[in-house]
């Protein structure tokens, strides 16, 4: 069977077979081997910035003093407490996300491609609906990312 989120179909011109990918809408010759990567996706993250983040400041602090290597145990920590049930990923971003999506429990709404800095997308978009991603560094400072849609 073709794998999840592409259909075969056969042009009407060469009655050649092609295949499409259900979510963009985009074709392709080849027979897929991977489920159609979807247009957009909708994320909730966790930010932890430290005082190299691109703008280290935010709703919970007017000037971000941490190290990095201090807030990449933060948001280690904050995964462990996730993973293990101690806390919902919803009141930790609540409380703990330097981003102001944190008023949201964390919710950036639906993307595409080209909207995210590069390594928080490429890590977006390899998710599953429901998995949590490990920490991620980008200019903002390290995130977990959950991917809800
Ligand atoms: N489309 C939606 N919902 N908003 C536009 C997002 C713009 C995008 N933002 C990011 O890539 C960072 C990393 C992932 C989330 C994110 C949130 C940043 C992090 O905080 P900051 O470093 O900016 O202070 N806060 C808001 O933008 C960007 N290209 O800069």
């Amino acid at each position: 069977p073709l794998p999840e989120g592409w259909e075969m179909r056969t042009s009407r011109s060469t009655g050649m077979t092609y295949f499409l990918n259900m979510y963009t809408k985009k074709s392709q010759w080849e027979r897929p081997e991977v489920p159609a990567e979807p247009g957009e996706v909708r994320c909730s993250h966790i930010l932890v910035k430290h005082s190299d983040s691109r703008r280290p400041s935010s709703w919970r602090e007017d000037h971000i003093k941490r190290t990095k290597e201090e807030a990449l145990d933060l948001i280690k920590n904050y995964r462990k407490q996730i993973v293990s049930n101690d806390a919902s990923f919803t009141d930790v971003a609540m409380k703990c996300s330097d981003c102001s999506s944190a008023k949201r429990g964390g919710d950036l709404g639906m993307f595409g491609r080209g909207q995210m800095q590069q390594a928080f997308e490429e890590e977006a978009f390899k998710l599953k609906v429901g998995q949590l991603s490990k920490p991620i560094e980008t200019e903002s400072g390290f995130h977990i990312i959950l991917r809800t849609v």
